[in-house]
């Protein structure tokens, strides 16, 4: 668990950070969002001293971060940033090895968790161990960042907008994939990205910030159905809501006995995905793969669910 308290982080005397407190559960996504300039990165540096708070504390599970030698403290915490980082001159399975080296790893040890990453990332070690980074495509290179981040099996990850580089298609699959490696690992992880989407797509809670404060910190249905200010409402985009809720949610949550024709949507879909189906087929109604169907009027109740609350 990380507990953030009264975090703080003045330059020139003005605060980047203005005395921010929140947790993070064990295996919990946070997603920190909020406009260019609000703190978001300063935020996360100061989790792993990169940049050293003003004032307030860190705790990771229980332990003050201020007791701990900032370079040990980094190796503990995974960091993966936008552009990936990787050290251009080592192969790929050198820089996933960069902290279990640090942490004096048997080289058998290291080469299996090299391998064992790879895999994770559906990236054939042999295939790519011995690769350079720029023989990699930019998603290949963000895989392997984000392996690396990963190498030493940190209980903590912290990513500065790691997809924020990646095309949109590629960039859907890195975000999947992450979600999946997360929950598979029970890795906690905290996220910072300008993109609202991605932030309800792999946030547990969302925190947002304006201008060094945390205006709201919460699971993002919340967020998008109950938001604290008119800021947090402004940064979801009034328009982008119920797209935003249908996202949320996985087609065979929905699903409810009935007949639809035409082709099934899968089970794992999101409602969204379902609601572009049924608009793009002329179809009130789509089977699921595995039993059940989605009708566009359980659609609409699932992107709206204040209004239906109203009636
Ligand atoms: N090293 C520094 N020296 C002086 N001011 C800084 C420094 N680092 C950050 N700041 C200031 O602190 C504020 C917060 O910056 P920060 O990079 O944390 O914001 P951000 O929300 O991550 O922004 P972006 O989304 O644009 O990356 C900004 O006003 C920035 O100019």
């Amino acid at each position: 668990m990380i507990e953030i308290r009264n975090l703080t982080r003045l330059y020139d005397g003005k605060p980047a950070v203005d005395d921010v407190s929140l947790t993070v559960e064990r295996g919990q996504i946070a997603a920190l969002v909020g406009t260019s300039g609000s703190g978001k990165t300063t935020l996360l540096r100061m989790i792993n001293r990169l940049v050293e708070p003003t004032s307030g504390q860190v705790l990771i599970d229980g332990q003050d971060t201020r007791g701990l030698a900032p370079h040990l403290l980094r190796r503990r915490i995974g960091y993966a940033i936008q552009g990936h980082g990787l050290f251009p001159h080592r192969s790929v399975a050198q820089n996933i090895a960069t902290v279990p080296r640090l942490l004096g790893w048997s080289p058998d040890q290291i080469r299996d968790r090299v391998d064992e990453l790879l895999s994770l990332f559906q990236m054939e070690p042999a295939a790519f161990r011995d690769r350079m980074p720029h023989d990699l495509s930019g998603g290949q290179q963000q895989r392997v960042g984000v392996a690396r981040a990963l190498a030493a099996r940190p209980e903590l990850l912290l990513m500065d907008e790691p997809f924020g580089a990646l095309d949109p298609v590629i960039r859907a699959k890195a975000q999947a994939d992450l979600r999946d490696i997360q929950r598979r690992l029970g890795t906690t992880l905290i996220l910072v990205t300008h993109d609202m989407e991605e932030a309800v797509m792999l946030g547990d809670r969302i925190a947002v910030m304006d201008q060094g404060r945390l205006i709201q910190y919460a699971p993002p249905t919340e967020i998008l159905t109950a938001p604290a200010t008119p800021f947090v409402r402004d940064l979801i985009g009034l328009d982008q809501r119920p797209f935003h809720l249908l996202s949320l949610t996985p087609a065979f949550a929905l699903a409810t006995e009935g007949h639809a024709t035409g082709p099934a949507i899968a089970r794992e879909a999101t409602l969204r995905d379902a609601l572009a189906e049924c608009l793009w087929s002329g179809r009130d109604a789509l089977p699921v793969e595995g039993g059940g169907i989605i009708t566009l009027e359980a659609l609409r109740a699932s992107a709206a669910p204040q209004a239906r609350t109203a009636e």
